[in-house]
């Protein structure tokens, strides 16, 4: 069930918004177009997955549609692959991996540095082929793929400063060296939220470490990683290096394929922290090294000696990202008392002039939910609150097809499925808390801990709440956290390691500690 508009009182909810200023009329726009017929370089749009340098279908013969979510109109198709798919790809890659890792870091450099370029000269098509796969607008996709290129501009540097160590021996005649050397073939398993940078993140790392590497994304977003292939090709990286497989129906035994295959020694995951337990289980039986960036429930709070105007622009930044579809985005928004109500009523208002419609018009500052699976929980959570007393101050609705109203609610308690569960959707939930410790508290009440936020003028707080938040990351007077040079990572079940930043290629390499003796 959807909210009827009458439930919603007509063009007002609670004196705050005329919500039918959400309606985007263009979002009707005639479902023939395909930007991605219009692409300078046509040839960036490709339909087959990459496997040892070569175009293929898969052994099945299948292939699968890929959807628009803006209008469920088909974009293409790519291959339904299988196990026997997948074992090609691996063999590729370990065969690839011994010449790849003995290159000089300056090569590996050089490489990735042409791809880094080459990304970036094509970002108006990679960003047309990210809108029309994932909706987001296309603005914020362009954004996305200067972000995605940062990933492999900056691990093309820092896999020259793999530096190892000479450590004093016990032993006169001996010295104790350690080498960092890469840990092999890499499984890389992506997200459709971001179908550029979930795959640099860790392709920039791997690559620059010395591995290679199989990617299967999201069924979803499957244009983006053969793109990213197909500029890798241009920029002559050896055949095999990185390896793009695509499934859908055959998920299971292409993951299980990935997770147990010997000849994969690390599988990297960005994804549901079901999922990626489930994952961490199979990798198992052949104890590979694992990375896991996992969904997170941040919690974002707002002390009232905060500036409301920037606590709003912060809670915007972070909430309605990607239409509140990022691992982390705030989740539950705690308040304090003495400026809640200010603070609801500027929310609202600004959260009001959002405008839905298809990514790819200019007037749109906020596209579609992925799927209707994604709108059916969004749903549920909004009926839930609402019927255990919270009250929408602004949108609540589902529009047509994939499209949810940017939401604000108010009056939410603990006992409420938001509370517990990451929304992945434009749903700004308020609670209202009145002391400092109530809320570390309350923040702190989760399984898991990937980013949180907090506003406040009061620097000796800022220091105590954010080393008091069980989180891998922490904004404070700021909704933004996300960077090349930062580490990227959670805490709890958020995950196990760190992306980006200087720690990011550690996750790829292995130390070899040699014990050199007769001097
Ligand atoms: N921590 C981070 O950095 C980060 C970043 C982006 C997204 N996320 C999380 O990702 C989730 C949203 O993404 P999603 O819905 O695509 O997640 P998901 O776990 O359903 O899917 C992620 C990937 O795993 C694949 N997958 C699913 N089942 C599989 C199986 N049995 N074997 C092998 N692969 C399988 C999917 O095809 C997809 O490629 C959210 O929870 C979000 O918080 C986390
Ligand atoms: O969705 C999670 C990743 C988004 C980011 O890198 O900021």
């Amino acid at each position: 069930m959807v909210f009827p508009r009458s439930l919603l009182g007509g063009t007002k909810v609670r004196g705050f918004v005329n919500i039918q200023s959400f309606f985007h009329p263009t979002t009707k726009r005639s479902i023939t177009t395909l930007e991605i017929s219009k692409l300078k370089d046509p040839s960036l749009f490709c339909q087959n997955a990459f496997v040892n340098g070569e175009w293929v279908k898969s052994k099945t013969k299948k292939e699968f549609s890929v959807l628009d979510p803006a209008t469920n109109q088909e974009i293409g198709k790519v291959p339904e692959m299988n196990a026997e798919d997948i074992k090609i790809a691996i063999k590729a890659a370990k065969e690839a991996f011994k010449d790849w890792a003995a290159l000089t870091a300056k090569n590996r450099h050089d490489f990735l540095k042409t791809l880094n370029s080459f990304i970036l000269d094509n970002k108006n098509d990679l960003a047309t082929i990210l809108t029309q796969e994932n909706g987001k607008p296309i603005n914020e996709a362009l954004e996305e793929i200067k972000y995605g290129a940062g990933f492999i501009e900056w691990f093309s540097e820092e896999t020259r400063r793999t530096y190892g160590d000479v450590i004093p021996s016990p032993m006169k005649s001996n010295r104790i060296l350690v080498q960092k050397q890469p840990v092999g073939v890499v499984g890389i398993i992506t997200p459709w939220n971001f179908p550029n940078a979930m795959i640099t993140r860790k392709i920039g790392a791997a690559l620059a470490a010395g591995c290679t590497v199989v990617i299967k994304p999201a069924a979803a977003t499957p244009f983006s990683a053969l793109a990213i292939a197909k500029l890798a090709s241009k920029a002559g990286f050896p055949k095999g290096v990185i390896n793009v497989v695509t499934a859908e129906q055959n998920l299971k035994e292409v993951g299980l394929e990935l997770t147990t295959n010997p000849d994969v020694k690390k599988i990297s995951f960005t994804g549901s922290t079901p999922v990626g337990k489930m994952l961490m289980q199979q990798s198992s039986s052949t104890l590979k090294k694992i990375s896991l960036e996992l969904g997170g429930n941040a919690p974002f709070i707002v002390f009232d000696d905060a500036e409301v105007e920037a606590a709003v622009e912060g809670t915007i930044k972070s909430k309605f990202r990607s239409s509140g579809q990022t691992c982390v985005c705030a989740n539950r928004i705690y308040v304090q008392s003495s400026i809640y109500a200010e603070f609801a009523t500027h929310l609202s208002e600004k959260v009001s002039k959002f405008k839905i419609g298809n990514g790819f018009d200019q007037q749109t500052t906020h596209g579609p939910l992925i799927d209707e699976k994604a709108i059916k929980k969004v749903t549920r959570h909004v009926e839930d609150a609402v019927a255990k007393g919270a009250e929408i101050l602004v949108g609540g609705v589902q529009r047509n097809g994939n499209f949810f109203e940017p939401t604000v609610l108010t009056g939410m308690t603990s006992e409420m499925d938001i509370t517990r569960e990451e929304t992945f959707g434009p749903v700004a939930a308020l609670y209202k808390f009145e002391s400092e410790d109530e809320v570390i508290k309350l923040a702190n009440d989760s399984n898991v801990g990937l980013a949180g936020y907090l506003y406040s003028r009061d620097v000796g707080r800022c220091w105590k709440v954010a080393e008091a938040l069980e989180l891998g990351i922490v904004g404070v007077n700021t909704g933004a956290i996300s960077y090349v040079e930062a580490p990227f990572g959670g805490v709890k079940e958020s995950g196990i390691g760190r992306e980006g930043s200087k720690y990011g290629i550690d996750e790829y390499l292995n130390i070899k500690y040699i014990n050199f003796g007769g001097l």
